[in-house]
């Protein structure tokens, strides 16, 4: 499952435990993007925060792991690339990608779409506020779920932050420390010392 994780939140969670599932999968592996060139014109937190809330907020689910294959890799991001290295680092495995239904509405936007549909199979799941569906998408790569609705956005909980309002319950309880510990989401907030 990729995403921008900004920061990760229990819709991003609660849709790869249904899938995982649902699906019978071995392993869900949360992919934080480098940079999400379809995000360019708002501020992205660093790649390491984002990583790091990833790993804290994942780290209990033995199914659930999180790769670098992103964040590691300059320029912006492609799905087409980040499932390359996937297959790369686990020849025998059959891929599935999820995304939301937002996500999957603009998938055809995706750089070499059309070579991702023989690498993966792409599993859209609904999202409130958002229509699931697969028109224009090849019927037999995309498989659509109905999950639990959880109404959280990564905007909604960079906004409360920004403003003093909690976030507890909407995140898992280690993101919200991690949050208040790096001061994230705050004017001036996020900076990653590299020395
Ligand atoms: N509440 C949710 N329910 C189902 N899917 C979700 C939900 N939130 C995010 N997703 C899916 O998770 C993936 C990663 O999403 P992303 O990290 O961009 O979170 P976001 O909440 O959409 O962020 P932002 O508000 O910053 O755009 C996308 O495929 C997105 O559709
Ligand atoms: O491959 C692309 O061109 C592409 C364009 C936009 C988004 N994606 C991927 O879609 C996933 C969700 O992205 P986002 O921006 O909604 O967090 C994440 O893994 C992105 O790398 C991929």
């Amino acid at each position: 499952m990729g995403g921008t994780f900004d920061p990760i939140h229990h819709g991003h969670l609660v849709a790869a435990s249904e899938v995982q599932t649902l699906l019978g999968l071995d392993e869900v592996v949360f992919v934080p993007t480098g940079q999400p060139w379809q995000k360019a014109n708002q501020r992205v937190t660093p790649a390491e925060h984002r990583y790091l809330m990833t790993v804290i907020a994942t780290a209990s689910n033995p199914r659930f792991s999180v790769s670098r294959v992103d964040i590691d890799r300059e320029g912006p991001t492609y799905t087409l690339d980040t499932l390359k290295d996937l297959q790369r680092q686990r020849p025998d495995a059959e891929l599935f990608f999820i995304t939301g239904a937002d996500a999957l509405s603009q998938i055809l936007s995706w750089r070499g779409v059309d070579q991702m549909w023989d690498m993966a199979q792409f599993i859209g799941v609904t999202r409130p506020g958002h229509l699931l569906s697969d028109a224009g998408l090849p019927r037999e790569r995309v498989i659509l779920k109905e999950i639990p609705a959880m109404a959280i956005s990564s905007t909604d909980c960079r906004r409360r932050v920004q403003s003093g309002q909690p976030v507890w319950y909407l995140v898992p309880d280690g993101v919200v420390q991690y949050i208040g510990k790096y001061n994230l989401y705050r004017p001036g907030a996020g900076e990653i010392r590299e020395d």
